[in-house]
């Protein structure tokens, strides 16, 4: 497992209670000390890490003799470790990525960083509604594990890298299901972050269940657009990694992008917001990432460009509510979505943000 922040250390749980030898490498020296001596880890503090899953900091030790690496750094990090632990690892041990976003630089996707990274290993990526401090706890949760190799028939789905991985993992406690459809899983992944953050700037400004249910939908509607521009699956979208993770994420002070934009919706700055946190709020990073590969395609991503102009643009929340809300009035359904475009009378004065039509 290379990672040992929240998500790391409850998924070395998980695995160990499918049976498996973990070794989880830390990058803090306090981690790996928090773990050794005291079976605690820092990042997810209320639960004892059984004396079976070994801790270190030495990178070349956690990797000799492994079958499978677990990659769970945050986004902004996959790439640098990706390069670090390509250096040492035998061409066909796969990989599992397990970070939640969009490149910020390049506007890559997880499983095109690793491509480029680690080019011909194995991946697969595991996603879904999954807070760390329930998995640790053994909550019954089910995931989405994808990979390329499942294939339509029954013999390739038996011997893809999913269904290894998924074996790794599954316990009666945690299901895993699988999925062909790598790209349309990430996508979920990393767009909910930013979605998460819409609504808890909703709740923070004191608005209560109408909007975040306006969010989630429409929100998914923005998921949907973006998988199929890059070629993910819109069916996909309705799975645990997408319309899963994000309803959990959307409603639960448990999501660190919630918090977040729950203080945002509070009055905060960004910055105060984000002060003093070690842990990530993936979203605040891919917001911009998000926003940015979208308007490269050319896909229409409102909620998340009004989350964007409150992070970056200095632009207030009533304001960037106000401009998401008037915008011209729009078809629900996808066969009608882009032919229609009425004036919205609600739009008294000239809006004051740019909010993508
Ligand atoms: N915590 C959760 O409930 C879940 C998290 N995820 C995803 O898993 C990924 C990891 O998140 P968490 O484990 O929750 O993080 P965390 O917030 O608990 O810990 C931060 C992590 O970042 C690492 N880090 C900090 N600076 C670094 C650097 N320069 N290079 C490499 N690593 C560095 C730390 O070592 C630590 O592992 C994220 O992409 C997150 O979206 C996915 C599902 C659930
Ligand atoms: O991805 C997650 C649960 O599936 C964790 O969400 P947060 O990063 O918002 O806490």
């Amino acid at each position: 497992m290379v990672g040992a922040g929240a998500w790391g250390t409850a998924l070395a749980l998980a695995a160990e209670r499918a049976g498996r030898k973990i070794t989880l490498w830390a990058r803090e020296p306090e981690v790996v000390e928090g773990v050794a001596m005291r079976r605690r880890n820092p990042f997810l503090q209320n639960h004892l890490i059984p004396g079976a899953i070994k801790v270190t900091n030495d990178l070349a030790q956690a990797l000799k003799g492994t079958q499978l690496v677990v990659l769970v750094v945050p986004s902004q990090y996959l790439r640098a470790m990706a390069r670090e632990v390509e250096a040492l690892l035998p061409a066909d041990v796969p990989v599992v990525i397990c970070a939640k976003g969009i490149e910020g630089d390049s506007g890559k996707l997880m499983t095109q960083v690793i491509a480029d990274e680690m080019p011909g290993r194995p991946q697969a990526i595991l996603s879904g509604p999954s807070f760390a401090d329930e998995v640790a706890e053994g909550q019954p949760t089910a995931v989405t594990i994808a990979s390329e190799d499942v294939g339509a028939t029954h013999e390739t789905a038996m011997a893809s890298l999913a269904a290894r991985v998924a074996l790794s993992f599954s316990s009666p406690v945690f299901r895993p299901y699988l999925s062909d459809d790598p790209l349309g899983v990430e996508v979920g992944g990393a767009v909910k972050n930013v979605l998460a953050i819409a609504c808890g700037i909703a709740a923070g400004r004191g608005f209560g269940s109408n909007p975040r249910a306006a969010l989630i939908t429409r929100g998914l509607a923005e998921i949907k657009r973006l998988a199929q521009a890059l070629g993910g699956r819109r069916e996909t979208v309705t799975g645990l990694a997408g319309i899963g993770d994000l309803t959990l994420t959307c409603s639960s002070e448990q999501s660190r992008n919630f918090s977040f934009g729950k203080a945002l919706g509070a009055g905060m700055t960004p910055d105060e917001a984000l002060a003093g946190k070690k842990s990530v709020a993936e979203g605040a990073v891919n917001a911009k990432s998000v926003t940015a590969l979208a308007a490269r395609l050319g896909v229409d991503m409102p909620i998340c460009q009004a989350v964007y102009a409150v992070i970056y643009g200095g632009v207030e929340v009533d304001a960037a509510m106000k401009a998401l809300l008037t915008r011209p009035i729009k078809a629900e359904s996808r066969e009608l979505e882009g032919l229609i475009s009425l004036p919205n009378p609600a739009n008294y004065d000239e809006p004051e943000t740019e909010i993508p039509a």
